[in-house]
């Protein structure tokens, strides 16, 4: 099994004479209090892979995002996107960057359109370019029926949707989804994946968190296993799993403790 730390020099690494890489997190540290959430990551998403990052609850996935894409500053370590520093050269890395946060705030009390027409305005994008790409990215999310009703008022999914259309919106290089399928319907999903893959297929980068082994393996070329703020494997998918599925590999390295699976004994006896 590979990791991302001792990964071999590669066509993504500039020391290699090759592109940089997509995103390249270096030592990223960050505590709360007594708690480490990220405990010195190295990762590196090569440019054009489809990364998935796995890990079980608390495990620092979400904390690791938000310091590589710029919403949560790192005690230690450095994130790089294409080469651009996220923390010294924030402007030009997040022109790069889509990003779906974790638990996105986003002005709810505008309709669909006007939250694309508005962030789309923010990012400078031409009105008549602008216009063009917020009607395709209601009609691919099915959010089109949608039209008068608030943001405020969507479903969990419709939320997750309407925010990775903002995250698509000004043409990214490189997205960073946390949970994009969560709550999203079966036949959202399937256009979701479409877009992903066909992104990733004419050059674009993927980084997405997500619970859903299946999903993970049927999207990623590359994934990274995290526990306790740390990457405990990383590497092209059918190396990280090895004989096995992704979820065996997963709750071997990541465990389980034997209370957790023994369940509850008073429950249906
Ligand atoms: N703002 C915060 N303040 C204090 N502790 C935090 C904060 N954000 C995260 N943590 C802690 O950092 C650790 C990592 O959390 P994080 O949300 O990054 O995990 P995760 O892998 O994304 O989990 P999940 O799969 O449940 O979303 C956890 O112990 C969590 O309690």
């Amino acid at each position: 099994m590979e990791s991302a730390t001792t990964r071999p020099a590669a066509a993504d690494d500039p020391d290699a004479g090759g592109p940089p890489a997509a995103l390249r997190l270096s030592g990223l540290h960050k505590t709360f209090g007594a708690n480490t959430a990220v405990d010195h990551v190295d990762l590196v998403v090569p440019q054009g892979s489809f990364f998935g990052l796995v890990g079980p609850n608390g495990a620092g996935k979400t904390t690791s995002l938000s310091m590589a894409v710029g919403l949560l500053r790192p005690d230690e370590g450095t994130s790089q996107v294409f080469g651009v520093d996220v923390w010294s050269d924030p402007v030009e890395a997040k022109a790069l960057i889509g990003v779906l946060p974790d638990g996105l705030s986003m002005p709810e009390r505008l309709t669909g359109r006007e939250l694309l027409t508005y962030i789309g305005q923010l990012r400078g994008i031409e009105a008549g370019v602008l216009a063009g790409r917020v009607q395709e990215l209601l009609d691919v999310m099915e959010l089109g029926a949608a039209e008068r009703t608030l943001v405020v008022d969507y479903s969990t999914g419709m939320r997750k949707k309407i925010g990775l259309a903002t995250a698509l919106l000004h043409g990214p290089r490189l997205l960073v989804l946390d949970e994009p399928f969560e709550a999203v319907d079966p036949v959202s999903a399937a256009a979701l994946k479409a877009i992903l893959t066909g992104f990733v297929a004419s050059g674009g980068s993927v980084v997405l968190s997500s619970h859903v082994m299946p999903l993970v393996e049927q999207l990623c070329d590359t994934v990274a296993v995290m526990a306790g703020g740390r990457v405990v494997a990383a590497g092209p998918l059918a190396e990280v799993r090895g004989g096995g599925t992704l979820e065996q590999t997963f709750v071997r390295l990541v465990g389980g403790d034997e209370q957790g699976r023994r369940g509850l004994s008073w429950l249906a006896s």
